[in-house]
């Protein structure tokens, strides 16, 4: 088994099941059907009974259809008549209309009485007209007490009962931990180090900036007080970002590992539970857990599923627990000290669907993206997963990688695990490259149904797009510097990127935001120019550039027809568009203009494309071969960028050895960079995320609000 996460002594840290065997599922269904039973019975009991007058009762009775007459409490008469009595009274088509679960033998009528001693002789007197052998005794009934106690708590006691059962059953099936008792204990795994089992840094292959990030963790976990000496605060969690199968757990593991501490790892669905306040309930004592272990690490794998923006979409009222979750998180990340040695790293795919508030500072505040791998993190990976197989000496992981594109670490472990399980069943000695070979096909067959892997075709649009924005930001004077371009595919957010180095200014002019505007249109101009045709792939650009375009126009007074006007609205009164702030003429010109300058500009990324064609062409191939480029090896490809770039950059890059690479980079420099070009693979359906149909609000890039 290549699997070079092996669990270590792994442990339920939660109370004993009870213990013996469980009664079969009849006899629950049994007990429950009783409860309803005696519930209806005594339900209807009291209610179904006709109020009669007490003339109405003498006359039964000297009719001789009365078969009981009982006082109770000295109150009132319960009265019960013969069956075959039933259909001479007026309420014969009433009473056959009872409900069948009661019985002939319960009163069908009954009346008020002032006292019980005047009814007494009023009865007496009844008798006196009546031959002795129809005469009928009258029984007297004291209810106070039990009886009536049984009725009202009792049937509420047997319901609980009931109900108690059936949640033990049910939840009884999630495993030991899940009896009613334990319903509110987290699910956690806790991984205690045992020394052999360790998972290290040495098991995670590639993902350098990550472990390079994830390393001032460990300092940390190892080693407090170095850091608190000084007065400064631990951070108390981070977030792992990236695809599926691309070593978040693994890396969260290998944390615990090299810092030696425990290690508890639960899902966010773990959380969710059909039960109000259960996961609320499941977090303290998590945190109770985790605090009583420290130092420690929790890792929370697919956060989402508890953090996702309160505000996105909710039905009012929607789904009230996983906000009781999701606030408990909050009010228990706030409560511990960050010198209690826990610290949460989280993992998502979808940090953009998280809450806000998770992300804001002493929580987690830091995003660690864990990318899929390149060419070079491919062969990494494939390294580890072929070190514990048998191989023949054809096998190369160099090779393997190359085949592999678009493979995040979980694939290529399944790799390495099929290949070897195939050598097996074909009884060979060791694990040669066929078996890898149809173990590829095999992973590629599984990976196209979930739409992972693109096609030799895709990949050269998603190349020459790419390539298309870095040639067009390298020839444009005011275009933000190329840090790196990729093709490698991003999970669902990206078939590819270009990531650049935003300027550290705050003020734009015209010119530069017009630069910007040919750099983010470079992707789909290239497409246009080299295929003749056009793909989804510039979603996002497209979405980009058209509010840049209408911020210009409207919000930032940059178009000499609609002139210094802004229609910005720093109150945020106007949030629902109820009414549009200019008249429909205005809206039209707007509309207009916007359009003319998106139209312009393409034009004129079309033009620069077309005077750089050799150049497209060059890092387009080059992408197709390395899958990433770094600035430096655009500067071999098409030669020095002309223009002067920003003296902060310009210094570090002569300070420093060149060779380093753009995370190194970006560690000097938390904020700086950011992709600026996600290319989207399909069109998301329109729903809720989608973003309003009339996108005034100013990009983020352009600083909004800023006094002159
Ligand atoms: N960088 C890597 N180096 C070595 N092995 C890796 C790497 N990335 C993934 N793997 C292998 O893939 C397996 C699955 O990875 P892991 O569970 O950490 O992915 P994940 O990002 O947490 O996925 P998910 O988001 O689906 O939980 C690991 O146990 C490991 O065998
Ligand atoms: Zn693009």
């Amino acid at each position: 088994m290549p699997d070079n996460t092996p669990s270590p002594k792994k442990k339920k840290p939660m109370l004993p099941s009870p213990g013996g065997p469980k009664p079969g599922v009849q006899l629950w269904v049994l007990l429950g059907l009783t409860v309803l039973v005696f519930g209806l019975y005594y339900l209807n009991r009291g209610g179904s009974a006709i109020e009669i007058t007490q003339q109405k009762f003498e006359q039964y009775y000297q009719s001789g259809y009365v078969r009981d007459v009982t006082l109770v409490n000295d109150r009132l008469v319960e009265v019960t008549l013969k069956k075959e009595a039933l259909s001479n009274t007026e309420y014969g088509s009433q009473l056959r209309n009872r409900s069948p679960l009661m019985s002939d033998q319960s009163p069908q009528f009954n009346f008020r009485v002032i006292d019980g001693k005047t009814f007494k002789e009023d009865y007496d007197k009844l008798q006196a007209n009546i031959p002795p052998p129809q005469r009928i005794g009258l029984k007297v009934d004291s209810r106070t007490g039990f009886g009536e106690m049984f009725t009202g708590y009792g049937f509420m006691l047997l319901l609980l009962v009931g109900f108690w059962f059936l949640m033990r059953r049910m939840s009884g099936a999630g495993g030991p931990g899940g009896q009613i008792f334990n319903i509110g204990k987290s699910r956690a795994a806790l991984f205690e180090g045992g020394d052999k089992v360790k998972v290290t840094f040495k098991d995670v292959a590639g993902l350098e900036e990550a472990k390079e990030e994830v390393q001032e963790i460990v300092e940390f976990l190892k080693n407090p007080s170095k850091f608190t000496i000084l007065g400064g605060k631990i951070p108390k969690g981070a977030l792992l970002v990236g695809p599926p199968g691309t070593g978040k757990t693994l890396l969260a593991k290998a944390v615990a590992g090299e810092a030696d501490v425990p290690f508890f790892s639960l899902s966010g669905s773990d959380f969710v539970e059909m039960f109000v306040g259960v996961g609320a309930a499941r977090v303290r004592d998590l945190f109770k857990q985790a605090k009583a272990k420290a130092p420690c690490i929790i890792f929370i794998d697919e956060i989402d599923a508890i953090g996702r923006s309160r505000s996105r979409g909710n039905v009012p009222g929607g789904n009230d627990e996983r906000e009781n979750t999701l606030n408990s998180l909050l009010v228990e990340m706030d409560g511990f000290g960050t010198d209690s040695g826990v610290i949460i790293l989280a993992a998502t795919n979808r940090p953009d669907t998280l809450d806000s508030a998770l992300l804001r500072p002493g929580r987690f505040d830091r995003q660690i993206s864990v990318d899929p791998p390149d060419l070079n993190g491919r062969t990494a990976i494939f390294q580890v997963h072929l070190k514990p197989l048998t191989l023949a000496p054809d096998v190369d992981a160099k090779r393997l990688s190359a085949q592999t594109p678009g493979f995040a670490g979980a694939e290529i472990a399944n790799v390495c695990n099929e290949a070897a399980l195939i050598a097996a069943r074909r009884d060979k000695k060791m694990v040669t490259m066929q078996d890898f070979h149809d173990a590829i096909d095999r992973v590629i067959g599984g990976l196209e149904k979930k739409n992972k892997i693109i096609s030799p075709e895709e990949k050269k649009i998603v190349a020459y797009h790419e390539a298309g924005h870095a040639v067009a930001g390298w020839f444009l004077e005011h275009a933000e510097p190329l840090v790196k371009v990729s093709i490698v595919p991003r999970g669902y957010a990206a078939l590819g990127y270009a990531q650049y180095l935003p300027r550290e200014q705050f003020l734009y002019t015209t010119d530069q935001l017009l630069d910007q505007m040919c750099v983010t249109l470079g992707g789909r101009a290239a497409e246009d120019l080299v295929f003749g045709k056009i793909s989804t792939g510039a979603l996002s650009d497209l979405e980009s550039i058209t509010k840049r375009a209408y911020g210009m126009v409207s919000v930032y007074g940059m178009n000499e027809k609609i002139g210094n006007v802004s229609f910005y609205d720093s109150q945020g009164r106007n949030e629902y568009g109820f009414s549009k702030p200019y008249s429909e003429a205005t809206a039209q010109t707007i509309d207009e203009e916007a359009r003319k300058m998106i139209e312009g500009q393409y034009q004129r990324t079309k033009q620069l494309l077309t005077e750089r064609g050799a150049e497209l062409e060059a890092v387009a191939q080059e992408l197709l071969r390395k899958e990433v480029l770094l600035q430096d090896d655009l500067e071999r490809l098409v030669g020095k960028r002309p223009f002067a770039v920003p003296t902060a950059y310009q210094a570090h890059m002569e300070g420093t050895d060149r060779s380093q690479t753009a995370s190194e980079w970006r560690e000097s420099h938390p904020s700086g960079v950011s992709p600026t070009h996600n290319d989207v693979p399909e069109q998301p359906l329109p729903g809720l995320d989608t973003p309003p149909a009339a996108p005034v609000a100013p990009e983020p890039s352009v600083p909004s609000g800023t006094a002159l």
